[in-house]
């Protein structure tokens, strides 16, 4: 058996971000991962100004509260005020630059009408309420590194500098198809011996939450040459190929002789639970090949699976430099007494509002409503028992499914 650390390396020593990158208007970035670092060809904010709506003064004139000055200007927000003439002040507005000569901002709280101008009633320190030019973002500094997933506070960054557009690498394309004589599609009714095809929709949703383009070839009837022909058609616009099912011991199946017969196949039991084993090879096509994955079929296996291992191979495939979720370090709620002794288990588990850990009580590797009940998986050692009160390492599906 492999190890999960060690299955990961071999998956992501063979994963290179996909070669075409593209240059999308700002608006259409995000969720994209930026294929080359960023730099800021302004600074933010341009000028020194204004974080009051106020008076910008000189401070040397305001040595004591309530000194009456003299209103010399007025400068709102978009436009430059003169020279601030010593012994008055300029009426300001939040955002405006600040005038030449000033070197502070009052609050207009702090000021009031009086005779022939405003009584200041407070002594201003050098720099008070005033934007320095540059002090969120320097000039020529990288605001954005490569290799990042963009999210709406990262295209708030690049409008900010002023980027138009920036350059992501295209999206990975994935083709997906599924065997089994036992699956029908929601909708259809259920003969004897009969299960729905749940794989389907999980792994197709799973995979566009990602960011993928996903090419859907649907149910495929169980012999080798539909299998192949499949594996064909899936290989040849797509990066990469996922199916679920038929990686187990069993004889019943067409997935693993397709894929050995269309390109490379190497067969991986890996110490974890659930999701034992997995396919991983190659599948021939003009100029190339698209990588394989074959899933486990239990339905909680597949998806765990395809979060734990498919993600952070699929992540190096799109051209994201960190490819492994956090993980946070959490009390139990809850208790664990019959550990796996071999296979790192990934527990289905959430977080009560204390911040603890509750696992849920049916650990199945069918047990869809483990997923859904929980908020994510804790990754338990081999043969570690857990009491309440014991430090666990959580992973949250917020993060993997992101
Ligand atoms: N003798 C052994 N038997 C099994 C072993 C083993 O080591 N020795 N491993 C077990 C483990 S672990 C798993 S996981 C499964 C994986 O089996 P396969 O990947 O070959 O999957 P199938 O046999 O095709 O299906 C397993 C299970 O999942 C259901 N299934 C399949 N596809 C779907 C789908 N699209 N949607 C919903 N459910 C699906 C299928 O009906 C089976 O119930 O093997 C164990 N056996
Ligand atoms: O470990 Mo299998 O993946 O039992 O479900």
């Amino acid at each position: 058996m492999l190890s999960f650390e060690q299955a990961l390396e071999k998956l992501l020593a063979a994963a290179q971000p996909v070669e075409e990158i593209r240059r999308v208007p700002l608006m259409a970035a995000a969720g994209r991962v930026l294929a080359v670092a960023q730099h800021s060809t302004v600074a933010v904010p341009p000028l020194d100004n204004s974080a009051m709506d106020g008076y910008a003064v000189r401070t040397a004139d305001i040595t004591a509260a309530g000194v009456c000055l003299p209103v010399s200007q007025r400068i709102p927000a978009g436009t430059v005020g003169a020279e601030l003439k010593p012994g008055t002040i300029a009426r300001i507005f939040t955002g405006a630059p600040i005038p030449e000569g000033a070197d502070a901002v009052i609050m207009q709280e702090y000021c009031e009408q009086g005779e022939g101008g405003v009584v200041v009633n407070q002594v201003p320190q050098v720099g008070q309420n005033v934007r320095r030019a540059g002090e969120d973002i320097a000039i020529g500094s990288e605001i954005l590194p490569a290799g990042i997933k963009l999210r709406p506070q990262e295209i708030a960054l690049a409008a900010s500098a002023g980027l138009p557009e920036l350059p992501v690498y295209r999206r990975v394309r994935v083709g997906v198809f599924f065997t089994g004589d036992e699956l029908v599609q929601p909708g259809e009714p259920l003969p004897p011996g009969a299960i729905y095809n749940s794989n389907r929709y999980a792994l197709r949703t799973l995979l566009e939450g990602l960011g993928c383009e996903v090419r859907d070839l649907g149910a495929v009837a169980d012999n080798l040459e539909a299998t192949r022909d499949a594996m064909r058609r899936a290989a040849a616009d797509n990066d990469l190929v996922i199916t679920s099912g038929g990686v187990s011991v069993g004889e019943e199946d067409h997935v693993k002789p397709a894929v050995e017969a269309e390109g490379k196949l190497d067969m991986w039991k890996i110490a974890i639970k659930p999701g034992k084993p997995l396919a991983f090879g190659e599948i021939r096509k003009e100029g190339g090949h698209a990588w394989f994955i074959g899933l486990p079929g239990n339905p909680v296996s597949a998806f765990v699976t395809c979060l734990m291992v498919v993600r952070p191979f699929l992540l190096r495939l799109q051209g994201l430099s960190s490819v492994m979720p956090r993980v946070l370090n959490l009390p139990s709620a809850s208790v664990w007494s019959k550990p796996d002794p071999a296979r790192l288990e990934f527990l289905r588990a959430r977080i009560d509002e204390q911040g603890a850990v509750e696992l849920f009580r049916n650990q199945g590797a069918a047990a869809v409503p483990s997923l859904c009940w929980s908020d994510g998986v804790v990754f338990n050692p081999p043969g570690q028992t857990i009491a309440v009160g014991d430090t666990l390492r959580f992973a949250s599906f917020a993060e993997l499914l992101a």
